[in-house]
């Protein structure tokens, strides 16, 4: 029997600066996100940043935090139950990290008797940090728990014709009726060393301002060229004009070097540099989180508006709109037909 699995980054079980502090623990002690070796890693996470993190992230947590929870977590569950509506197959979700963890998801599957399970990383672009440490991990559990089991895993769907007009006409609908003069498309960041790390032709990634747009093998698991695909597309969609928009990238933590140009420097600089409206929309996530509810909604409007702007629109992630739904539920069908993933890629 088939069924399948969204997964998502996860959250912390509350805002209790303990439940962040384990959260933040298991999250960058993964070697795919701080990806030094283990005893420098571990110099790092509970040396360092866990002796104060978990204080400020748990601050931040309660800005956002919703009655019912985790925004991330709340929004995630809200698309499972959609989708579920409108396949035939059964549904699970999971996090990477925290709770629901993937090896309950997968044990949930399992005991209804899926052993065909197709794995969808909520993720439009590929990283090392978000869909192979989710592979990884349930291959890992596959083996050691449902060694019957067998997964298919949904492409990163960063320029798939349907995720291109979903999160295109999302824009439209929250820009109408509102003035802009510059469309930031702020993505959350990683260090360089990533992008080189899964550059699978080991010299096409320069991280210059040719790399991403030279056609290569490697784009199929270069986050920055995905991400800058997705930009153009959605730009295309759109109709908009180059110089109206543009794109950078946020959440960068310690001291390596993090792909640029940075959003919250970009954003003072369009207000420093006399722009006084702007909407930023944020594609690296399908659900609102703490990284756009109190990065982008709260810290850079506040910065753009403290440095001169007037106006500060932030685009909704496409969480549980129906028209996503759907094009989630029709991919599941087309699989459980047999149909090529994404066959249109
Ligand atoms: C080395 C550190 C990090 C890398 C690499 C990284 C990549 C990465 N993360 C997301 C998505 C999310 N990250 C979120 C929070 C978050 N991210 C990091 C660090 C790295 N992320 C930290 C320390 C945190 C926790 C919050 C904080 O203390 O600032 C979230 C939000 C989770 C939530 O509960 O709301 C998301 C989502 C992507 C897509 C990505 C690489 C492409
Ligand atoms: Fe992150
Ligand atoms: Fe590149």
């Amino acid at each position: 029997m088939k069924g399948v699995l969204l997964v998502n980054l996860g959250s912390p079980d509350s805002t209790k600066v303990e439940d962040v502090k384990k959260y933040l623990d298991e999250f960058l002690m993964d070697e795919r996100v701080i990806d030094v070796p283990w005893i420098l890693r571990a110099f790092i996470v509970k040396g360092i940043i866990l002796r104060t993190r978990p204080k400020k992230s748990a601050e931040a947590y309660r800005k956002i935090w919703w009655d019912e929870g985790s925004p991330l977590i709340v929004l995630s569950r809200r698309l499972r139950e959609k989708v579920e509506e409108l396949v035939s197959v059964p549904v699970a979700l999971a996090m990477r990290y925290g709770n629901p963890s993937l090896e309950a998801g997968l044990k949930e599957l399992y005991d209804k008797g899926v052993t065909e399970v197709l794995l969808i990383p909520l993720y439009p672009q590929f990283a090392m940090a978000t869909t192979e440490t989710i592979l990884v991990l349930a291959e890992k559990l596959r083996k050691k728990l449902f060694p019957d089991m067998r997964f298919t895993t949904l492409p990163a769907f960063y320029n798939h014709p349907d995720y291109i007009r979903v999160l295109s006409v999302s824009i439209q609908e929250t820009l109408q009726n509102k003035d802009w003069e510059h469309l930031l498309f702020s993505y959350h960041g990683v260090p360089e060393r990533h992008i080189r790390k899964s550059d699978i032709t080991k010299s096409h990634c320069k991280i210059d301002g040719q790399c991403c747009n030279t056609p290569s093998p490697a784009h199929q698991f270069c986050y920055r060229h995905q991400c800058y695909e997705t930009t153009k597309q959605v730009a295309a969609y759109l109709g908009l004009k180059e110089g109206m928009y543009s794109t950078s990238f946020q959440s960068r933590l310690g001291k390596d070097p993090w792909l640029q140009p940075f959003t919250d420097k970009t954003v003072a600089g369009l207000a420093e540099n006399g722009t006084k409206k702007m909407a930023i929309v944020t594609p690296a996530f399908v659900s609102d989180c703490l990284e756009t509810l109190e990065e982008i909604g709260m810290e850079a409007r506040e910065d753009f508006l403290e440095k001169g702007g007037d106006e500060f629109h932030v685009v909704p992630c496409i969480n549980d709109r129906d028209d996503w739904v759907k094009v989630l539920a029709r991919w599941m069908d087309e699989w459980a037909k047999e149909e090529e993933l994404l066959a249109t890629n």
